[in-house]
């Protein structure tokens, strides 16, 4: 059953350009121009595109705060401008970089709130937490006010406040950005067991691949407020034929490294990056410069979005529409 039903909507808006009090004019920007995606119910999707593609204009038309200038939208089975207050207690949204905590209390107080909007049972307010705060490892921290957090344990505990009612739908924006590796490995993992034992449907806005690869089955890309991909995340490696980077320091300066299936794109001294398809697994690789190479240290690199992008558009694919 889908849960989420987007179907030709449009999204425009007026902006004023130029600087003078009477020579300014109007300009029409579309934001969202024409976008048809339907979301299964217990789906982990991941909506990708560049800055200003589109993607945080959707989201606020999927929760209610804007109106789609054109089109039909159905959240739950319902609009959700028509009917917002009724779609939250269906919803959960976490933006990464703004909170829904309250700033001065302690996170205990923020759910207690949350308990009281969303009138929630005890029972289930009590199993939830309990559920949220072993998970995310909150215990430590429900009695600290969350102007204190770091903002790993402040993403956690948005992440335990979005799902206290036990939404169907979570809208996830940026939620791993500016996290350490454990905070973003928690946060990662508390998804993708919110998603298979709850059967949450996810949409995830994040500009980190390794977000999508992990929690994601399919993938939406989104450009100039169009859909340009739709499918199954090894779409869009192929699409995009992308290519991930191991960057590696050797004991001393050297020639380009040579490898089958390899591109060394850059040598800097000691350090060279070398070019790999993503789909690929880096062990092999690694393997087989430490072999032959004086390898010191290593790390490797996810394509950058936009990269995937210019290359779908550099015709390695049809785009969707
Ligand atoms: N309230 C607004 N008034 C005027 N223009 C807007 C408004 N909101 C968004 N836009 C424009 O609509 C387009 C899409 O913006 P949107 O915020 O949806 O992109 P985004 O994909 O979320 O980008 P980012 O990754 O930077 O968050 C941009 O050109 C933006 O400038």
């Amino acid at each position: 059953m889908a849960v989420i039903e987007v179907e030709d909507v449009r999204r425009s808006f007026t902006v004023r350009t130029g600087n003078g009090r009477w020579r300014r004019e109007k300009r029409e920007v579309r934001a969202v121009d024409g976008l048809t995606f339907q979301v299964e119910e217990g789906e982990c999707v991941g909506y990708i595109g560049p800055n200003g593609a589109g993607k945080s204009t959707t989201v606020k038309m999927l929760t209610g705060i804007l109106v789609p200038s054109g089109g039909r939208l159905r959240v739950a089975g319902v609009d959700p401008a028509a009917r917002r207050a009724a779609l939250a207690r269906r919803i959960g949204v976490v933006f990464g970089q703004r909170t829904t905590l309250w700033w001065d209390l302690p996170l205990r107080d923020s759910y207690e709130l949350a308990r009281r909007i969303y009138r929630i049972p005890d029972a289930r307010y009590r199993a939830n937490l309990d559920r949220c705060v072993e998970l995310l490892d909150l215990g430590a921290l429900l009695d600290t006010p969350v102007r204190q957090l770091s903002l790993g344990q402040r993403m956690r505990g948005d992440l335990a406040a979005a799902l206290l009612h036990d939404p169907s739908v979570l809208y996830l924006d940026e939620p791993t950005i500016g996290l350490d590796v454990i905070s973003r490995t928690k946060v990662r993992e508390f998804l993708r067991e919110t998603n298979r034992d709850r059967r949450t449907t996810v949409l995830l806005t994040t500009h980190d691949l390794t977000d999508i690869e992990q929690l994601c089955g399919r993938v939406m890309v989104i450009d100039h407020g169009r859909l340009v991909l739709d499918g199954p995340l090894e779409q869009l490696h192929a699409a995009g034929e992308s290519e991930r980077t191991l960057v590696v320091d050797l004991a001393a300066a050297h020639p380009p490294i040579e490898l089958p299936g390899v591109r060394t794109v850059k040598v800097e001294g000691p350090r060279q990056w070398l070019a790999f398809p993503a789909r690929q697994s880096a062990a092999p690789l690694v393997a087989a410069v430490a072999e032959r190479y004086p390898l010191v240290d290593l790390s490797v690199r996810e394509p950058a979005i936009e990269d995937v992008i210019a290359r779908i558009y550099a015709g390695a694919a049809e785009p969707a529409r």
